[in-house]
C-alpha cells in the first residue's frame, strides 16, 4: 500500500483528533493554565486520599485502563492443580525454623489484622501469576508501615523464619512467591504516596502503591509515571523497582536505575536503611540504592521509593506498521531514530504468530494487512503540528521505500490504547496457549531474531508455538514458547540451548524480568564467576542467615 493511501485509509482518526485537540487549545486559557497548577495542591491531597482509599484486590490483573480492568481466565481455584515448585524441580528445604503458634500470637500483637493464616485466602499468593510455581507458605503478614517490617525481620531473623517478599505477585520468573514455607511479607497495605513535587517531579510513595494507581494520580497532575508495563494493574512500585523492570516507556526515561532516586529499605536484621532522598546528584560515596534496585528482594525489602516523574506528553502518536522482514524491522528503526529524533518514546515489536495468539485468543482485531512482522511505534512531545508532521514525514520515508508495507496512524487516546493492546497483551495471550516457557534476552539488535528462528527449527514440532516480540528499541527479545502442559523434556530441549546461544553474542539471559527461582542457576551464562562470587558476599554480609527470599536470584554459595 502505498503512503498515499495509508493517508486515506487512516486520515479519518488524524484529522478528528487534530479538530480535538485545536479545540482544546482554543479553550486553554492562561488563566486556566495558572488555576491548574495552583489547583496541584489540592487535587494530590485528594488523589493521595483515593488512593489511600483503594481497596487492596487479591486478585491478578494484567490488563488494565480504559479497556478495562481484566482479570486472567486463569483460576486461583485450580491453584492446587499447580505442581509443588520443590518437586517439579527437585529442591531440598533448607534448615529455617518453622512458624510455631508463639510466632503466630507474636505477628499477631504487632499487625492485629494484617496475620493471614486462612489455607483458601493463602492460594493466591502461594502460586505465580502464570500458575507455573507453587509454594506452601502458611503464613502471610500484612504491615502497613516500614517500622512494623522492620519488626517483623527483626524477629524473623532473630528465630531463623524465611521471609518472602512480595509485591503485586505478577513476576515471571517464579521470584515473587515461596518455593516452601518461607513467609509472604506483602506489601500491598503500604500504599500511601508520601509527598509528590510538581517543580522537580519527584514522587515519593510507599512499596506497596500498584503502579496504575500512581500514574492516575500523577496524570491528573501533569505528570506520568517514568515506567509502564502490561502489569500495571496489579504490580507494585516495590516490586518493579526489586526487579528493575524495564517496559514499555525505558526507550524514552532510561530505567529504574536512572529514574529511581532513593530508596527505603529494610534489611534482614530489622534496620532500616534511609537513601530515600530526592535529590538528582549525589555523589557521596556508594550508591547504595543501586545494590537493591535489581536484587529481587534478596538483600532487603524496598518500603518506600523516591522517583522521577516525566512532566505527562501533550501530544502522542502512535504508528502500527506492517513489516516484510526482520532486516527491514532494523531498517526502519535506523531511519526512526534519525527522523523522529527526541520524540521517539517507543519502537516495539511483534513476529506474525503473536498477532495470530492475540487475535484467536483474544478477540483483538489486526488493523493492518497480514505480514511477517508488525512494529509499534510511539511518539510523545509537546507540539501536536510538530510531531505529526515528522512522523508523517517518516512513514511517507518508509513507504516510499518499500521498507514499511502497510500501516495505521492513531493520535487518539482510544485507538492508541487499542493498538496498545495488540502488543501489551501479548502475555496474556500466551496464556490461553497453554503452558508457557518464558526468555527474556539481552542481545545485539542485528542477532535479536536469529534466536527466534533457531529455537523453531531445534523444537520442531515439539512445541505448539515458538513466538519472537519485545522491545526493539532496547535491544530486548520475549522468546516465548508454548505446549500443550509443562514436560521436562522439552524443557531441556531449550534449556541450556536458549543461554548457550545467547552468551555466544555476549548478550543477557534476563533483560528485564530478574533471575527470580526459574533463572537463577544459569547466571553464570550472563556474568563471570568472580562476580557472582562477590554477589553471594554481599548477600552473606547484608542477610547472613540467608532468610530473605531464599532459593532466588543466586545459586547457593556451598
Ligand atoms: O511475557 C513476556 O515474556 C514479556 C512480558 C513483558 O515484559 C512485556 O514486555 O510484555
Ligand atoms: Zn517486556
Amino acid at each position: 500500500m502505498a503512503m498515499s493511501s495509508l493517508v486515506q485509509c487512516h486520515v479519518g482518526w488524524c484529522c478528528l483528533t487534530l479538530q480535538r485537540w485545536q479545540m482544546n487549545c482554543q479553550n486553554r486559557t492562561l488563566a486556566a493554565w495558572t488555576s491548574a497548577t495552583a489547583q496541584r495542591t489540592h487535587k494530590q491531597k485528594r488523589l493521595a486520599e483515593q488512593l489511600r482509599m483503594a481497596k487492596v484486590r487479591p486478585s491478578i490483573l494484567w490488563r488494565a485502563g480504559p479497556l478495562g480492568r481484566r482479570a486472567l481466565h486463569t483460576s486461583f481455584t485450580s491453584s492446587q492443580e499447580v505442581m509443588l515448585t520443590s518437586e517439579r524441580y527437585g529442591v531440598q528445604r533448607l534448615p529455617f525454623s518453622h512458624v510455631s503458634d508463639s510466632d503466630l500470637a507474636f505477628f499477631e500483637h504487632m499487625i492485629p489484622g494484617g496475620v493471614i493464616t486462612d489455607p483458601e485466602e493463602l492460594k493466591p499468593f502461594n502460586v505465580d501469576w502464570l500458575q507455573s510455581v507453587r509454594g506452601s507458605s502458611k503464613l502471610l503478614l500484612r504491615p502497613r508501615t516500614t517500622a512494623q517490617v522492620s519488626e517483623i525481620l527483626r524477629y524473623c531473623n532473630e528465630r531463623n523464619l524465611a521471609v518472602n517478599p512480595q509485591g503485586g505477585n505478577t513476576g515471571l520468573v517464579g521470584g515473587s512467591v515461596p518455593v516452601f514455607d518461607e513467609i509472604i511479607l506483602s506489601t500491598a497495605l503500604m500504599n500511601q504516596v508520601i509527598s509528590f513535587d510538581s517543580v522537580s517531579g519527584v514522587l515519593v510513595c510507599q512499596a506497596g502503591c500498584i503502579l496504575e494507581n500512581l500514574n492516575q494520580y500523577l496524570e491528573e497532575l501533569d505528570f506520568i509515571m517514568p515506567l509502564d508495563l502490561g502489569a500495571k494493574g496489579s504490580c507494585h512500585i516495590g516490586g518493579n523497582v526489586a526487579t528493575n523492570a524495564g517496559g514499555l516507556r525505558l526507550l524514552r526515561y532510561g530505567s529504574l536505575r536512572g529514574t529511581v532516586l532513593g530508596l527505603e529499605v529494610v534489611l534482614a536484621n530489622g534496620s532500616v536503611l534511609n537513601c530515600l532522598t530526592s535529590l538528582r546528584k549525589d555523589n557521596t560515596g556508594y550508591d547504595l540504592k543501586q545494590l537493591f534496585i535489581g536484587s529481587e528482594g534478596t538483600l532487603g525489602v524496598i518500603t518506600a521509593v523516591s522517583i522521577l516523574c516525566p512532566r505527562k506528553p501533550m501530544a502522542v502518536n502512535l504508528a502500527f506498521l506492517g513489516c516484510q522482514s526482520f532486516s527491514q524491522i532494523l531498517e526502519t528503526f535506523t531511519t526512526c531514530k534519525g527522523m523522529l529524533g527526541e520524540i521517539l518514546s517507543a519502537y516495539e515489536f511483534m513476529d506474525d504468530r503473536c498477532m495470530k495468539l492475540v487475535v484467536s485468543h483474544l478477540k483483538l482485531s489486526n488493523p493492518v494487512t497480514e505480514s511477517p512482522f508488525f512494529i509499534l511505534i510511539e511518539t510523545s512531545g509537546s507540539n501536536t503540528t510538530h510531531d505529526q508532521e515528522k512522523l508523517n514525514n517518516f512513514l511517507e520515508c518508509v513507504m516510499a521505500s518499500g521498507l514499511v508495507t502497510d500501516g495505521t496512524v492513531a493520535t487518539d487516546d482510544k485507538k492508541i490504547k487499542t493498538l496498545w493492546a495488540l502488543r501489551e497483551r501479548i502475555t496474556e495471550a500466551l496464556t490461553y496457549d497453554g503452558y508457557v516457557f518464558k526468555y527474556d534476552i539481552s542481545l545485539p539488535v542485528e542477532k535479536l531474531y536469529d534466536l527466534v528462528i533457531d529455537t523453531r527449527v531445534r523444537l520442531g514440532r515439539s512445541a505448539k508455538n515458538v513466538v519472537g516480540y519485545g522491545h526493539l528499541g532496547d535491544g530486548n527479545l520475549h522468546l516465548n514458547i508454548t505446549a500443550e502442559s509443562y514436560s521436562h523434556t522439552l524443557l531441556d530441549a531449550i534449556e541450556p540451548f536458549v543461554y548457550e546461544w545467547t552468551a555466544k553474542y555476549r548478550g543477557s539471559i534476563s533483560a528485564e524480568h530478574g533471575l527470580g527461582f526459574k533463572k537463577k542457576h544459569y547466571i553464570q551464562y550472563s556474568k563471570p564467576w568472580e562476580t557472582v562470587l562477590l554477589m553471594q558476599q554481599f548477600k552473606a554480609m547484608l542477610d547472613p542467615k540467608g532468610i530473605l527470599n531464599p532459593y532466588k536470584t543466586l545459586p547457593s554459595s556451598s
